[in-house]
């Protein structure tokens, strides 16, 4: 076992191979839903299941799964508030990774509030270690980043393209770092310029495991 950023932690390895088994009884046997009758593989959140990941897809084969937690969301131009996040990292057996994240707000009871930021896109490590990333947004904004492996647990990333409808609000760029921490929870802050701001913390959030 490794920290995301360092060496082997000494002693740390029985710990957290028995918190990664005891997480796998909960998540090992679920998966995004599947469609029996369709003729071509369905999407795989779950690596046990479905089609082989594709060898190009081993530098984000930790993401794999779908994942849930909370959040929370800054910036000078809003009031902070709470999120919760449900993220899927999926798989049809090609060298792309489809990815969803839907969001929500919550209040201080975690009381569901309303439905806040989705995004929708494709994972796409190159032989370079480059890793690109396309992403959509439903404000109208579509977003080309760029990115690599900062170790096997750790990705961070970075906008080189940031495309808006007439009807967006003004987004400029943005930087994401996603890690593996705590044995296998998933951590990401997200910075953003927007709003005649310069590039700072818009979201961040812990998620685990909840499938796969
Ligand atoms: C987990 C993901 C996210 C959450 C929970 C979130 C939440 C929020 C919230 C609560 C606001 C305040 C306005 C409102 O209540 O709607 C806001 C503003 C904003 N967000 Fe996000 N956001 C997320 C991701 C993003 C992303 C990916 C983008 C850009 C592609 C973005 C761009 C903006 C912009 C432009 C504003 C408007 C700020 C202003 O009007 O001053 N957000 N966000």
């Amino acid at each position: 076992m490794t920290t995301p950023d360092g060496p082997p932690v000494p002693g740390s390895g029985d710990a957290a191979l028995r918190a990664a088994a005891e997480r796998a009884n909960s998540t090992r046997e679920r998966n995004v839903p599947q469609w029996p009758d369709l003729p071509i593989p369905n999407d795989t959140a779950n690596l046990r299941e479905g089609a082989n990941l594709h060898d190009a897809l081993l530098p984000l084969l930790p993401l794999i799964g779908v994942w849930r937690g909370e959040g929370e969301v800054v910036y000078p131009t809003i009031e902070a508030q709470h999120f919760s996040q449900q993220v899927v990292f999926a798989h049809d057996g090609r060298p792309f990774v489809y990815y969803e994240s839907r969001a929500w707000l919550v209040d201080a009871d975690g009381k569901v509030i309303r439905p806040a930021a989705r995004e929708v896109g494709w994972w796409r490590p190159q032989p370079d270690d480059k890793i690109e990333l396309l992403l959509a947004h439903p404000t109208g904004i579509i977003e080309i980043f760029y990115g690599e492996n900062r170790t096997q647990t750790s990705w961070e990333l970075a906008t080189d393209v940031v495309m808006r409808t007439e009807s967006a609000k003004e987004v400029n760029g943005a930087k994401r770092l996603y890690g593996l921490v705590n044995n296998g929870d998933l951590a990401y802050v997200e910075e953003r310029a927007m709003m005649g701001q310069p590039l700072q913390p818009h979201t961040s959030a812990y998620l685990r495991r909840v499938a796969g």
